[in-house]
């Protein structure tokens, strides 16, 4: 066992109630466990289905099908749905939550949580808005694993005047599950995520769309071929169609801005392959490659994303 924060793996919580256990929510169980944070875990599932993999699996000490069930005494209340249904299951759980409790959610995006969950909540009850960056392309309870934190950000978006207090616990429940914890403007973190997360989901899904909508002999023919960047734009595009619908409907300002310059910037290149202006794709790629190599710097100063090894970048 490892206790990442090196503060021992002592109870953080008395109970932590997950609602919604997919990937996000079973790899907080997972992590929760392995760190030894909460002294009972309760899950929330909608369907039957998702209740009996999480009592196979033993993610949680109990599971409910109503969200009122699940939080009933819970110190920390995680929501761990798309972002579009975090209301209707925030209001279902106000019934059973107690007084002083502190309300947290994963959500990719940061604002509409804010608009819709924050107004439902009782006065003296915390809530902390945050955001693990950490994910895959698979979901539901099966999709866990209790590493999925480890060395990555994990975004707080706390409302001015929020408990100190409650911040300071959940960013120690992140710190314990190896994230390394940063606190944001939710306007802020919506407008990076849409550039370096929500954008490039928007055009894995559009190119494998694309490829798909080939003429089939083609089509046969992108399979057969597929070069590595190829293959990376289907594994995101594998991701859950419900929550990445929810992301681009709740953040849909900041995705329409950026593609709005990511559409401008696009068209330039295309003029120039038109127009056969080698220097201005090369002088592209050339900056591009150089930006490429600072993240690499970044990366290795455990600013990015010290986790994936960037085989392909030797200089020259
Ligand atoms: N998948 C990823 O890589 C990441 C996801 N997130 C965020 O975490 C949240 C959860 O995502 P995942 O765990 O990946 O999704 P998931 O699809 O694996 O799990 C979501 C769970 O919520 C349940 N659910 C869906 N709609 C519901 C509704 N209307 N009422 C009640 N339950 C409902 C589903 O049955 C499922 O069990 C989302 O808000 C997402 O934006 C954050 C970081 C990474
Ligand atoms: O699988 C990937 O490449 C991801 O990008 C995972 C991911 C998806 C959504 C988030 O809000 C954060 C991380």
């Amino acid at each position: 066992m490892t206790a990442a924060s090196g503060t021992g793996a002592t109870e953080l919580f008395g109970k932590v109630a997950l609602l919604g256990v997919g990937l996000i929510g079973s790899s907080l169980a997972l992590a929760c466990r392995r760190h030894g944070l909460a002294g009972r875990l309760a899950g929330y599932a909608r369907s039957a289905e998702s209740r009996e993999v999480i009592e196979r699996l033993r993610l949680t000490d109990s599971v409910h099908a109503e969200p009122a069930e699940a939080v009933a005494d819970a110190d920390l209340v995680v929501l761990c749905v798309p972002v579009g249904a975090n209301a209707a299951v925030a209001e279902a759980m106000l019934p059973g939550l107690k007084p002083g409790a502190i309300v947290t959610d994963v959500g990719s995006v940061k604002q509409a949580v804010i608009r819709d969950v924050g107004p439902l909540l009782p006065e003296g009850v915390h809530f902390v808005p945050g955001h693990p960056i950490a994910g895959t392309e698979h979901s539901g309870p099966a999709a866990g694993f209790a590493d999925l934190f480890e060395e990555r950000y994990c975004v707080l978006t706390p409302p001015p005047g929020a408990d100190e207090a409650a911040v300071g616990r959940v960013a120690e429940l992140w710190r314990r599950c190896g994230s390394r914890v940063e606190t944001m403007e939710p306007a802020h973190h919506d407008k990076v995520l849409a550039m370096t997360s929500h954008l490039p989901h928007l055009i894995s899904y559009t190119i494998v769309g694309t490829a798909y909508d080939l003429a089939e002999s083609e089509r046969g023919e992108v399979i057969k071929f597929a070069a590595g960047g190829f293959r990376d734009f289907t594994r995101i595009a594998g991701s859950d169609p419900v929550m990445w619908r929810d992301i681009f409907l709740n953040n849909r300002e900041a995705v329409l801005e950026i593609l709005q310059r990511f559409g401008e910037d696009l068209s330039r290149l295309q003029r120039a392959i038109r127009w056969g202006e080698a220097e201005v794709l090369e002088d592209r790629f050339r900056r591009t490659r150089e930006i490429r190599r600072g993240v690499i710097q970044l990366g290795q100063a455990g600013t990015f994303d010290a986790r994936e090894p960037h085989k392909d970048d030797e200089a020259g």
